[in-house]
């Protein structure tokens, strides 16, 4: 599916979303709205809806209520394979490996056109974005360390040219180090106009890096603006996320 991407169309956009676990209402009314090229921090606490929000948007986890449009379209019934087929890298928390597969087979089976036909994501442009994944390109992933794993996730999602990338807690569990290459591949993924929904702990480096940020409490979204804006406020992010 071509799908001509407008720049005021939001990627996604969301309405009124209340999901539930069972008996257990974890979002209540939650908007949502990403556009081309924009880069947004999720933030919150744990267990305040992130992960929750994100697999609502994307059909894991069907939202009960309220309405969801992908890329101007309402999304219906469509599956979670169609809609991350539509245009979107997602980078899951934990990462979703194939052991087995090598580096390179791992990031070929992924390849594949952006929506609007962008090639510009290919197995070379992540291997130099990635030198440790060149480095290690017949190993295979499950014999690689937590960062080497994550970059391929990341490598992965980016060999589909998609419109959204969507990173939930890329960073977790990472050394220093690991962490800053990824941060900085983040960073050059925005620079490169793909827009990027980014969950992560690190405040400090989402306040500088994102256009914008939502805050969420207990399933509410209690800030949606600048991300400037927000580090200007050091009361909310105290009483909010606890900095
Ligand atoms: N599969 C599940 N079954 C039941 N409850 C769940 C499930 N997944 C999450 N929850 C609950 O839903 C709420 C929101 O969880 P969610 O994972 O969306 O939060 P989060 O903000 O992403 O937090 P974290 O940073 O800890 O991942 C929490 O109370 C959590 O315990």
């Amino acid at each position: 599916m071509n799908i001509a991407i407008q720049p005021a169309t939001p990627l996604i956009e969301a309405r009124g979303l209340h999901t539930y676990y069972g008996n257990s209402h974890v979002l209540h009314g939650v908007d949502f709205c990403i556009r081309p090229g924009e880069t947004l921090a999720l933030m919150g606490r744990n267990g305040m809806g992130k992960t929750t929000t994100i697999r609502s948007l994307l059909g894991l986890t069907p939202a009960r209520q309220g309405e969801i449009s992908i890329f101007g379209q309402p999304r219906g019934r469509s599956a979670t394979h169609q809609i991350i087929r539509s245009g979107i890298g997602y980078v899951p928390e934990g990462r979703g490996m194939f052991p087995n597969l090598s580096v390179r087979e791992s990031l070929l089976m992924a390849a594949r056109p952006g929506p609007d036909g962008r090639q510009e994501w290919d197995l070379e442009r992540v291997l130099t974005t990635f030198p440790r994944l060149a480095e290690r390109i017949s190993h295979l992933t499950g014999n690689l360390s937590g960062g080497e794993q994550q970059m391929v996730a990341i490598g992965r999602a980016l060999m589909t040219n998609p419109a959204l990338m969507i990173l939930d807690e890329a960073t977790e569990g990472l050394a220093p180090l690991i962490r800053k290459e990824i941060w900085d591949v983040i960073r050059l993924i925005k620079a490169s106009g793909i827009a990027t929904l980014v969950v992560d702990k690190n405040v400090n480096v989402l306040l500088e890096l994102t256009d914008r940020s939502m805050i969420m409490v207990k399933g509410e979204v209690v800030y949606d603006g600048g991300s400037a804006a927000l580090k200007a406020q050091p009361e909310l992010l105290q009483c909010h996320i606890g900095l």
